[in-house]
């Protein structure tokens, strides 16, 4: 894929997650996979409103998190690169949605899902597995933040939730992250609920 198609998915994808109010303000971010050797990122633009983003609204960065090109790139874009490269993941999506936020309140060491169909959806067996989503403290260094994560990362769980802050999933492309996200998020406020 190149920087313009990535663009276009970029923007395409962050319009619905508007839609759906999970990028309020200018909140959010998305970012795809553009090269294996060396890792290159597509990630949104910074400060914008994710839901009017264009196709030139996207910056190649670096397994570092920095721009190789022009424009802004996501503050952060180092959490990114750091998910990608630690996971193998070809898109990753960080939405600022509520019930990962309140759960990380009442579960700081981590948020556990059992016995729900829809962990099916994010990857997992519904009945057979007990799911732990990490939770790490919220950062402004993108390098802490992604130490924190790289600590507990488990293969078999594609999601980070940043405390007082958001949500983190990715997947083998923007499609199946976002199914991961919608059925993760739906699972955290069912528990947030009962
Ligand atoms: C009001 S959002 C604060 C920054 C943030 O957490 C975010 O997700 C958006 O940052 P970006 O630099 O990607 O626009
Ligand atoms: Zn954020």
């Amino acid at each position: 894929m190149n920087l313009p198609e990535a663009g276009e998915l970029l923007a395409k994808e962050a319009a619905r997650y508007t839609a759906m109010g999970w990028m309020r303000g200018s909140s959010g971010n998305l970012s795809v996979r553009l090269r294996d050797e060396p890792l290159r990122l597509a990630v949104t633009a910074s400060g914008l409103d994710k839901g009017e983003l264009t196709a030139a609204d996207v910056v190649e960065i670096d397994s570092s998190g920095a721009a190789v090109g022009p424009g802004v790139p996501s503050a952060e874009a180092g959490l990114h690169a750091r998910i990608a490269a630690v996971s193998g993941a070809r898109a990753v999506v960080h939405v600022h949605v509520h019930a990962p936020v309140l759960a990380a309140e009442r579960w700081p060491d981590g948020v556990q899902l059992r016995d729900m169909e829809m962990l099916k959806g994010f990857g997992r067996s519904a009945h057979d597995d007990l799911v732990t989503i990490p939770v790490v403290p919220n950062s402004q260094d993108m390098v802490v933040l992604g130490d924190s994560f790289e600590a507990g990362h488990r293969a078999d769980t594609p999601a980070l939730i940043v405390a007082r802050h958001g949500l983190y999933v990715w997947g083998a492309d923007l499609t199946q992250a976002r199914h991961r996200t919608e059925c993760l998020e739906w699972l955290l406020r069912f528990i947030m609920a009962v």
